[in-house]
């Protein structure tokens, strides 16, 4: 059986996936980190100031991280120091945080690290990078929704749609909305945040051409999906040889 930890288990989707973990025979679920403590699935949450004797008493084979950015960097240093694998979903990284990662990671342990870990989004990044190569020079439109409570903006979803655009078109740099004597458009990607309610996660690229339009979009209904494929890595990585590895990996898919 692998063993499971969940940094930031108290959180909407730290209890998503342990309610998955829960009832998948193949997998135990420890226990967790939190700010404050708790219990959650009759295991104990402990106090991320208590992670490195978390780890070291309880030994997860994987670690599953679901904070925010300088919480997670924090939770990966101490899983290397103790040699545990990682799952990380977190987004909002900074660059410079992107770095400490890579360092703390690289050589010491495995990670699956993904903006998102739906499966329908993983191909849907691959029909965007489709249209981008054979459309670079149409106009083109991010738009991305999300529940109110999210804090990172633009979502790491949209940050990951944004590089595969520029990866395939090149010259191109985000305007985040427009307002006023805006002028002529360039050869701006247009980048548009909606936060509401409790939206779990919808992302559209538009490609706008001289009389046409392609739409592309990927709408999610339930954590769930990100869930699954959470759990999905977490399988795959235990036992990996230290590196960061992403859902392309782990789905077998063609980079
Ligand atoms: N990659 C994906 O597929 C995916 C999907 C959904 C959400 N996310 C990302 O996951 C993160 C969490 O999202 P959420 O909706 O669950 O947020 P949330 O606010 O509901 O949960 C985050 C939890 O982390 C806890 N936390 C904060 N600091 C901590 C620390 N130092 N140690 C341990 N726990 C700590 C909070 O108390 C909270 O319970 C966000 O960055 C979000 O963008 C990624
Ligand atoms: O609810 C969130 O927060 C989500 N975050 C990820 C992102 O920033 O792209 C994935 C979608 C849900």
């Amino acid at each position: 059986m692998t063993k499971i930890a969940i940094c930031g288990a108290l959180g909407r989707m730290g209890k998503t996936i342990a309610a998955m973990i829960d009832e998948d025979p193949a997998l135990e679920f420890i226990g967790g980190v939190d700010v404050g403590e708790g219990t959650l699935f009759g295991k104990k949450v402990v106090s991320s100031e208590n992670i490195d004797d978390f780890l070291a008493e309880e030994k997860p084979d994987v670690l599953i991280d679901f904070t925010i950015a300088n919480a997670a960097v924090k939770n990966i240093r101490a899983a290397s120091k103790a040699g545990v694998a990682v799952v990380v979903g977190t987004t909002g990284f900074s660059e410079e945080q992107k770095e400490e990662n890579r360092k703390n990671i690289e050589g010491t342990i495995p990670a699956v690290i993904s903006t998102n870990f739906s499966v329908g989004v993983n191909i849907f990044w691959k029909l965007v990078r489709e249209a981008a190569k054979q459309l670079s020079d149409y106009d083109i439109e991010v738009t991305e929704a999300h529940h109110h409570f999210k804090k990172d903006a633009p979502s790491g979803t949209a940050k990951t749609i944004l590089e595969i655009i520029k990866e395939e078109t090149g010259d191109r740099e985000e305007m985040y909305g427009r307002e006023g004597m805006v002028g002529a458009r360039g050869k701006e990607i247009g980048v548009h945040v909606i936060r509401g309610g409790d939206i779990v996660g919808d992302h559209s690229v538009m490609f706008a051409g001289n009389n046409e339009v392609i739409e592309l979009s990927h709408r999610a209904y339930d954590r769930a999906v990100f869930a699954h494929g959470v759990i999905r890595s977490a399988k795959w990585i235990a036992g990996k040889e230290p590196g960061i590895y992403t859902m392309d990996d782990v789905l077998g898919l063609i980079r």
